[in-house]
């Protein structure tokens, strides 16, 4: 088993973010209320994952959570929204506003042109289960991950990943079973459902998840960008079109053509293609 040597990027207050040899760790640090996220944890997931994506060194990142609760000793990942900071139009922050800004991390992790993996300790639970739905891969502890969808008890529903890119995952019946009914699913549950790719014993998870990550670091960058954006688009519509066209632009802009094309504006002259028409 490899150990890393995380080095803290930056001091949070609700989250950790360590990164090492490539590998960004953000992970939820609120285990006494099971990693539930109000807005401060929003704003500072969204600035970790935003620089995760910015720096070049880093090619995948982790999205864990510190455990386990220091009052009774129960790992969890994240139970969604924090009931307790949940105002009457959404969650509210130090600066009184009402928001509903799970979503922006949520699109993050989604366009973000590297893996994420969620690393699942315990309870991943409503907008928390929907998190680890957005995530290119699931890893899930053997003893301690639940899988639970309470949306429907609380009034809220994710209406986009959450719930609709589950059902292309886990087929639409077992999508409305965990909706509807709420219930609790093991590790093994959630892998045999199709939304969880590997089960690992507690005391490997977070070494196994850096493991995977240095695997994935091995390949093509190019390659993981464009296939994470292709396997997106079909379910994306025009903003998986969107996103996978411009990742199509920087390929063409490497091209002696586009050096042309930017080179004859420049010198104000017509501009002289290399006429090679590839079949
Ligand atoms: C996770 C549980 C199933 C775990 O149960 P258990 O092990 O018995 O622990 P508890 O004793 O219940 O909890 C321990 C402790 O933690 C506190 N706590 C747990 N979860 C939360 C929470 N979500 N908010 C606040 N506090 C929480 C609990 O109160 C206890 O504290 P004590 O002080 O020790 O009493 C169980 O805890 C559970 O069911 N939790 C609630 C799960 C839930 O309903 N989550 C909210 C779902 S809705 C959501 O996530 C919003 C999604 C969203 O944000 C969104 C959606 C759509 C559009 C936009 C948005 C957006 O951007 O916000």
């Amino acid at each position: 088993m490899i150990q890393p040597e995380w080095k803290t990027a930056k001091e949070y207050e609700d989250i950790t973010y360590q990164k090492c040899n490539g590998v960004a760790r953000i992970a939820f640090n609120r285990p006494n209320v099971r990693n539930a996220f109000r807005p401060k944890t929003t704003k500072e997931l969204y600035e970790a994952f935003y620089d995760a994506g910015e720096d070049v060194n880093i090619g995948v990142v982790l999205l864990s959570a510190e455990g386990p609760s220091t009052k009774d000793g129960v790992y969890s990942f994240c139970s969604g929204g924090d009931q307790k900071a949940r105002g009457h139009q959404g969650y509210v922050g130090d600066d009184g506003y009402h928001r509903l800004n799970i979503l922006e991390v949520q699109r993050l992790i989604r366009f973000m042109p590297k893996a994420v993996i969620a690393v699942v300790p315990g309870w991943a639970v409503g907008g928390g289960h929907s998190l680890h739905v957005v995530c290119d891969l699931t890893l899930a502890s053997k003893e301690h991950a639940i899988f639970k969808q309470t949306d429907a008890d609380v009034t809220s529903f994710d209406g986009g990943y959450g719930s609709a890119y589950l059902a292309k995952m886990v087929g639409q019946k077992r999508a409305r079973e965990i909706f509807f009914l709420g219930r609790n699913y093991s590790a093994q549950e959630a892998y045999d459902m199709g939304m969880v790719n590997a089960v690992i014993p507690h005391d490997e998870l977070e070494s196994t998840a850096y493991e995977w990550a240095q695997e994935i670091l091995e390949k093509s960058p190019t390659s993981i960008r464009m296939l994470k954006f292709a396997m997106n688009l079909t379910d994306d519509g025009m903003v998986g079109q969107q996103v996978f066209a411009g990742e199509a632009t920087r390929l063409a802009y490497m091209t002696d053509e586009a050096k042309e094309g930017r080179d004859a504006f420049l010198e104000k002259r017509k501009p002289n293609f290399p006429k090679k028409w590839i079949p």
